[in-house]
């Protein structure tokens, strides 16, 4: 077989392979997400990925974690995509991207920027001008950034994928896919292989002439039926899964997903056995910082965990598996290998339990949450006509009469979204979620605050017919007023607790029974031969850690199945610096106010009988107000 004489990856038709530089090559990939990932971080994982077999990487770009506004761009430190693009050339990984603009990944909003929907009616993901000028915008600063690096050019990526799944999308809008195809080809060229991928049901919305077909299954799937699929759109060429499930995601609230390592690897031989080039999702999966998950929906809103473990070959502490051996044993027998061992699992550390100390009542630092001050209007404003994209906003209205008895507060139409936790006079009365708890019952004086703490727990990122907006969509109705006259607090949470909580600032204005939403906080030293380690917080609810200003994401100790975060060791100071850990905390403090770091995770708690509430057994009432207050 010669070998080309310039360097390219193509298809070769006739022999259904792919050509590199000529010669016949079949990819064994896996997927890494360098957005789940701490950039110190980025090459173990990659030679991991290397010494475990794999001959290339296959990421997403999301593009909500490049543009954060409008014409607003971010390439840094963990955001760095040339960064790591080469730290896979280092690795000796080529690469396969996809860039979407939609992604789905179980991240927020499946990289569609919330932004979007500050046009409220915008259809995403279809031809709609509004959408396709932000996507232009979007892929006219990105595609030129990673044009040096496609594998004609001299670069590590051999394939982009278009869009992502989008025969699973609603719209199937053609012309959608015309015009993103076409954008890629003008910013591109002719040569880079462009795919798209599909489950067995999407192809037919899904595929495009002129894009190459793949498709995606797992373990459980009948391979079989689902190659002679692609085959109906892709006669010729390699056969090609480019997303075999290696594991599978987590959901608050439900069990933890594993897969077994029988399965896994034997469907991974038979399709080797085919030709078929593979990339395995996930080969690691690594954690939804901050407020990045995505959620689903099957029935009632399912937000994703912050670990994204996936029960992935590399743990989401970039540990070896004995899941990743047997991969790697499989590789072996189709291809060459890496010689030389896998490094072994990182030092763990643990330490605690450690005390936490009030700093204050999240409501006591609205000066300094909201330096701006609030919004008022007489109905509630949603977190994106406020240009609030992630985490919390306040929505504050008064009493315009005394409310005496016990009386059903609630928001028609599944109204919040996604969780309300709800105070009068600053005294915590309860929570309200959206599919799951739909009422609660309060008095108050005249003239009494009623606040309520909107926590947006991560836009649906599949299956998601509609644009899901955040906040109270609808005015609230106590008994049978609707409520108006409210001030929206949206809340920079994250640039407050990056300062210190001088003592002072702490108002004991209210009973000292600790319930949320409250700040906890204290400061620890570690030995410098202190490794990763996992934050533990039994007894606490839900809410929102940092550690040294970083936002290592969310917990809900109560809910699971996940119990611990995990605090990879670049995030702490080494030994004679302080580290400081803040809690937010949204519910209920326990009695023994204490956290404690553990040298392994715990990702499948059993669930709490107690969550598990029926639909049917909290149903809102559907009796219309008889009367509008506030005025
Ligand atoms: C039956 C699966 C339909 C949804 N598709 C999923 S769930 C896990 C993965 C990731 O979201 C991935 O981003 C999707 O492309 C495919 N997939």
């Amino acid at each position: 077989m010669p070998k080309a004489d310039t360097r390219s990856f193509v298809v070769d038709w006739n022999q259904d392979r792919f050509l590199l530089d000529g010669v016949p090559f079949r990819y064994v990939s896996g997927s890494l997400h360098y957005f789940r990932v701490p950039r110190v971080l980025w090459a173990d994982r990659l030679f991991k990925m290397r010494m475990s077999g794999l001959n290339a990487v296959q990421f997403y770009v999301p593009w909500n974690y490049h543009e954060p506004e409008p014409g607003v761009y971010n390439f840094n430190g963990s955001r760095d995509l040339i960064a790591f693009l080469n730290e896979a050339s280092i690795a000796n990984l080529l690469v396969i991207l996809r860039p979407g603009p939609y992604i789905c990944a179980e991240w927020e909003m499946g990289g569609l920027p919330a932004w979007l929907l500050r046009k409220p009616n915008v259809r995403l993901r279809t031809s709609d001008p509004d959408f396709l000028a932000a996507v232009d915008s979007w892929f006219k600063v990105l595609l030129p950034k990673i044009y040096p690096w496609l594998y004609h050019n001299g670069g590590n990526i051999i394939s982009i994928q278009v869009e992502n799944e989008y025969g699973s999308y609603r719209a199937c809008d053609i012309s959608y896919m015309r015009h993103l195809a076409g954008l890629f080809r003008a910013l591109l060229g002719e040569e880079i292989l462009l795919f798209t991928t599909d489950g067995p049901e999407g192809l037919k919305c899904g595929s495009l002439e002129g894009l190459y077909t793949t498709v995606d299954f797992g373990p459980a799937d009948n391979m079989t039926k689902i190659f002679a699929l692609q085959r109906e759109y892709e006669p010729h060429g390699p056969l090609v899964n480019s997303e075999y499930y290696t594991g599978w995601l987590d959901y608050w609230g439900q069990n933890h997903s594993t897969r077994s390592i029988t399965d896994v690897t034997r469907g991974l031989e038979n399709m080797l056995k085919l030709g078929a080039s593979v990339n395995m999702y996930m080969f690691h999966g690594g954690t939804n910082f901050g407020y990045w998950n995505g959620a689903d929906e099957k029935g009632h809103f399912l937000p994703i965990t912050t670990s994204y473990d996936y029960d992935a070959p590399i743990s989401e502490a970039g540990d070896v598996t004995p899941k990743l051996f047997a991969l790697r044993n499989v590789i072996s027998q189709f291809q060459e290998i890496p010689l030389g061992p896998l490094p072994p699992p990182s030092p763990k550390m643990m330490l605690g339990p450690l005390t936490l100390y009030l700093d204050g009542y999240m409501l006591d630092f609205l000066h300094l949450l909201c330096p701006q001050g609030p919004i008022h209007s007489i109905l509630p404003m949603t977190f994106e006509a406020v240009r609030q994209d992630r985490g919390f906003m306040l929505y504050r209205t008064y009493l315009m009469y005394p409310v005496f008895e016990p009386t059903q507060f609630w928001v028609p139409n599944n109204g919040v979204h996604d969780r309300a936790y709800v105070m009068v006079d600053g005294v915590f009365q309860g929570v309200l979620e959206r599919n799951m708890k739909h009422k609660l019952f309060l008095t108050g004086k005249m003239g009494a605050t009623v606040d309520v703490l909107l926590e947006n727990m991560g836009r649906l990122s599949f299956g998601s017919n509609y644009s899901d907006f955040k906040g109270l969509l609808e005015p609230p109705i106590l008994g049978q007023t609707i409520l108006t006259h409210w001030l929206m607090f949206p809340l920079e949470v994250d640039k407050l607790v990056k300062w210190w909580f001088p003592p002072q600032l702490l108002k004991n204005s209210r009973p000292q029974i600790p319930s949320g939403p409250i700040f906890y906080s204290t400061t620890f030293s570690i030995l410098d031969s202190g490794g990763d380690t996992f934050l533990f917080l039994p007894g606490w609810t839900k809410g929102q850690v940092w550690i040294n200003g970083f936002n290592l994401g969310r917990y809900w100790t109560k809910r699971g199945p996940q119990q611990t975060l995990y605090v990879p060791r670049p995030l702490l100071f080494p030994t004679g610096s302080l580290n400081k850990i803040t809690l937010l905390e949204l519910e209920n403090v326990p009695p023994q106010p204490e956290i404690q770091f553990l040298d392994s995770p715990i990702l499948n708690s059993t669930l709490h009988k107690t969550y598990i509430y029926s639909l049917s057994a909290d149903t809102q009432s559907d009796s219309e107000p008889m009367e509008l207050s506030g005025h």
